[in-house]
C-alpha cells in the first residue's frame, strides 16, 4: 500500500521517513550548541570571499544562525578588492609593500569610502533582512580600535607606507554594548589616531585578530578564497588542517602574501587567550556552520601549544 493522501502527497508514515533524518542533522549540532553558547565568535569576511551574491547572502544566513542558536558573532569585514577596483576608477594607483596597502592620504579617503560606506553597508543590509541585528561601526566609533603610524622593516630599512595603522589600544565598549542588546556588530578596519588626528588603514586580518583577543572571544573565523593554509604554497595543494602555536610561529618566515597578515593574526589571537583560530574556505556555501556545527571542520585551525597532544588526527573541537 502506498502511503500518499488523495491528493498525492506524502502521508504520515512517509513523513516520518523524511523529517527523520533533519531531525538526526539538527541532534548531531547538539554538542556544539552546549559547547558554543553565549561565546563569542570574531568572524572576518575577506574582500576575496565576498565576490559572489549568493555567497553573501549564505554568510549572512550563518551568521544570523550563529546568533539565534545563542552564539555572539562579531563580524569584521575586509574589502582589499573593492578599494582596488574604486582606486583604479579615481586614477589613483594601487601599491603593496610587506602585504600592506600603501596609503596616500587620497587613497586614505577611498578606503574609508569603500569600507565604511559600501561593503559595510551591504552586510549590514544582508543580515538585516533576517531582522533587527546588525549594527555597522568602524574602528573609529567610540575609540574602539587606536592606531598609531606603522612603518615596517623591508630588507632591514624602515619604509614609509603612509597612513597604515598599527594598532596601539582596543576598547570593547560599543561591542560589548552591542552584543548584550542581542545585536550583530559589523566592523570596517580602519582605526582613529590618539596622535595626530588622522584615520588610519589598518590590514582586516590584523584588526580581527586584535578584537578576538580583546573580546576574549572563544574563535577567530578567517573565512577567505584558498582552502585553508597550504603547507607548500604554490606547488601542492595539501592544506594543513591543525597546527599549534609553536608550529605556526616557526612556519611564519615562509609565508607570503595575504596568508602572512592572516596567520600573523592567528597566532597573536591564539597567544592572546582565543581558543582557537581558523581559516577557512569563503567559497563553499554556508562553511561557517560546516566549521561550527559538525565534526568535518574544513580549513586550518591553529590551536594553543597545550593542545598538541592532539594535533595529529585527533577529533577537532
Ligand atoms: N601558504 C599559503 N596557503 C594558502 N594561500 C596562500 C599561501 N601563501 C600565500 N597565499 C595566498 O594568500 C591569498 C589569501 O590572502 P588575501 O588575498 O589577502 O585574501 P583575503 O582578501 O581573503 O584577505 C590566497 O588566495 C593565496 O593566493
Ligand atoms: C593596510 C591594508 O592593507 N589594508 C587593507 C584593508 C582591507 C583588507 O584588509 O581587505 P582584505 O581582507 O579583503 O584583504 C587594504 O587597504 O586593502
Amino acid at each position: 500500500m502506498t502511503d500518499h493522501d488523495k491528493a498525492g502527497r506524502p502521508g504520515t508514515t512517509a513523513r516520518k521517513h523524511t523529517a527523520l533524518p533533519k531531525a538526526q542533522i539538527l541532534i548531531e549540532a547538539l554538542p556544539w550548541l552546549t559547547r558554543h553558547n553565549g561565546k563569542v565568535v570574531v568572524i572576518k569576511f575577506g574582500g576575496n570571499a565576498m565576490v559572489d551574491d549568493d555567497l553573501k547572502a549564505a554568510f549572512a544566513q550563518d551568521v544570523v544562525f550563529l546568533r539565534h542558536a545563542g552564539l555572539k558573532p562579531v563580524v569584521v569585514h575586509g574589502g582589499g578588492p573593492q578599494i582596488n577596483a574604486q582606486l583604479d576608477k579615481q586614477g589613483l594607483v594601487s601599491e603593496f609593500k610587506a602585504g600592506l596597502r600603501v596609503t596616500t592620504p587620497e587613497a586614505m579617503d577611498v578606503v574609508r569610502m569603500v569600507l565604511a560606506g559600501q561593503v559595510q553597508r551591504e552586510l549590514v543590509g544582508l543580515l538585516n533582512q533576517h531582522g533587527p541585528l546588525a549594527v555597522g561601526l568602524t574602528g573609529e566609533d567610540a575609540h574602539t580600535i587606536t592606531a598609531t603610524k606603522h612603518t615596517p622593516q623591508i630588507d632591514g630599512e624602515a619604509v614609509d607606507i603612509g597612513r597604515v595603522g598599527e594598532i596601539t589600544a582596543i576598547d570593547t565598549g560599543a561591542i560589548e554594548a552591542l552584543l548584550a542588546d542581542g545585536r550583530i556588530p559589523v566592523i570596517s578596519s580602519i582605526a582613529r589616531s590618539a596622535d595626530d588626528g588622522h584615520v588610519y588603514n589598518v590590514n582586516a586580518d590584523t584588526a580581527a585578530a586584535a578584537l578576538a583577543a580583546a573580546l576574549g572571544a572563544e574563535t577567530l573565523m578567517v573565512l577567505t578564497d584558498v582552502e585553508g593554509l597550504y603547507a607548500d604554497w604554490p606547488n601542492s595543494d595539501e592544506v594543513i588542517s591543525r597546527l599549534t602555536v609553536g608550529e605556526l610561529e616557526k612556519l611564519l618566515p615562509e609565508l607570503s602574501s595575504g596568508m602572512v597578515p592572516k596567520m600573523e593574526g592567528c597566532l597573536h589571537a591564539v597567544r592572546g587567550g582565543v581558543g582557537t583560530a581558523r581559516v577557512i574556505d569563503g567559497r563553499v556555501p554556508h562553511s561557517i556552520l560546516l566549521e561550527i556545527f559538525t565534526d568535518e571542520g574544513i580549513g586550518t585551525m591553529v590551536v594553543p601549544d597545550d593542545r598538541a597532544a592532539h594535533a595529529q588526527g585527533g577529533q577537532r573541537q
